[in-house]
């Protein structure tokens, strides 16, 4: 079983204006509300690979109501703990270029904590629990290594997408996949990366630190993947991009959803270029057919 966590889910509210005029009254042209969060992201792919899996994290307020009745609708199975608070709101704007406003989160009370920590004794050896995105403004780093000596004492394994120290902190405990961007590859090491040896050199250095498959997506330049003493390339899919929002979730889903299938990291990578690339493509997170139709697209290089 794969367990999704997301402490900390929103409703992504698409804003699509032509131009954007800052300081003026704007009349977008579209707008829409989606069920949001980086681990239910990763949920939506592993349902349509077929991968059996649960959503975790918590709800709360009317905008919890609306994630856990889209949830339903979309057929994700989730199990998430009621929160007083209001599950937060992200503001997806897009004009000429893509704004995100993120916002920072309810506030959880001691009892709500201590009710989400008890699903981890649900966990079997064997599964994977894939924990994604911000922590609430509450919590501190500590609050994903809690959650993953939970994890590891049952032997299972985690997968983690988050940034910064709230990353690096969890490698020393061998991640099975992290999935970093460029960007946050150079802010991990407070660095700028100028070229692809550079890249390298600092993906490396995570698997050293601990992570077993490290995924460095970007964007519309493709990903590479360091996997089992290998390092493997791909340029992205030729595409309209509609909505990128998701890509990441999606990449880190497709790969974990294929490789526990068969535990092969160049066909999973495949996967994963094929759904981000294919969630990038459309508006919302990409359906199974989308996927399948870019699959024969990413031409996989063996690098070394
Ligand atoms: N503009 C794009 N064109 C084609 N594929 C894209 C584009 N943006 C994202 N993707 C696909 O999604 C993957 C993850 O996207 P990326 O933007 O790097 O992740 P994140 O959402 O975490 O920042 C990329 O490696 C690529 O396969
Ligand atoms: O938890 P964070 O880092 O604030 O990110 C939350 C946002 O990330 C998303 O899951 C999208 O993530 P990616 O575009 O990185 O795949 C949105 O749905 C959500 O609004």
């Amino acid at each position: 079983m794969i367990y999704t966590v997301t402490v900390n889910p929103a409703i992504d509210y698409v804003v699509q204006t032509e131009t954007l005029n800052l300081g003026r009254v704007n009349r977008p042209q579209y707008t829409n509300f989606i069920a949001g969060g980086k681990g239910i992201n990763v949920s939506k792919i592993l349902n349509q690979l077929d991968s059996p899996n649960t959503a975790w994290g918590f709800l709360g307020g009317f905008t919890g109501e609306f994630l856990k009745t889209t949830l339903t609708t979309e057929k994700i199975k989730s199990d998430f703990t009621p929160i007083a608070a209001n599950t937060r709101v992200n503001v997806k704007l897009k004009s000429d270029v893509e704004t995100e406003l993120n916002a920072a989160g309810p506030q959880v009370t001691a009892a709500e904590l201590a009710t989400f920590k008890v699903k981890f004794d649900q966990v079997q050896p064997g599964d994977i629990v894939i924990f994604s995105g911000s922590l609430l403004p509450q919590l501190t780093n500590d609050f994903y290594l809690e959650l993953i000596d939970l994890v590891v004492a049952k032997q299972a394994q985690f997968a983690i997408d988050t940034t910064g120290q709230a990353l690096l902190d969890t490698l020393a405990k061998q991640p099975l996949v992290i999935k970093p961007n460029h960007h946050e590859l150079a802010d991990l090491f407070h660095t700028t990366i100028h070229n692809d040896d550079e890249l390298l050199k600092y993906a490396a250095q995570l698997h050293e630190l601990g992570a077993n498959h490290v995924l460095i997506s970007m964007a519309g330049a493709g990903a590479y993947l360091l996997a089992d003493g290998y390092i493997y390339h791909s340029a992205a899919p030729k595409g309209q991009v509609v909505n990128s929002v998701g890509a990441g979730d999606s990449m880190l889903a497709g790969y974990i959803g294929e490789f526990t299938k068969h535990q092969d990291p160049e066909l999973a990578f495949k996967y994963g270029l094929a759904c981000g690339s294919a969630t990038a493509f459309t508006e919302n997170i990409a359906t199974i057919d989308q996927i399948n139709h870019l699959l024969p697209q990413i031409k996989i290089e063996k690098i070394s």
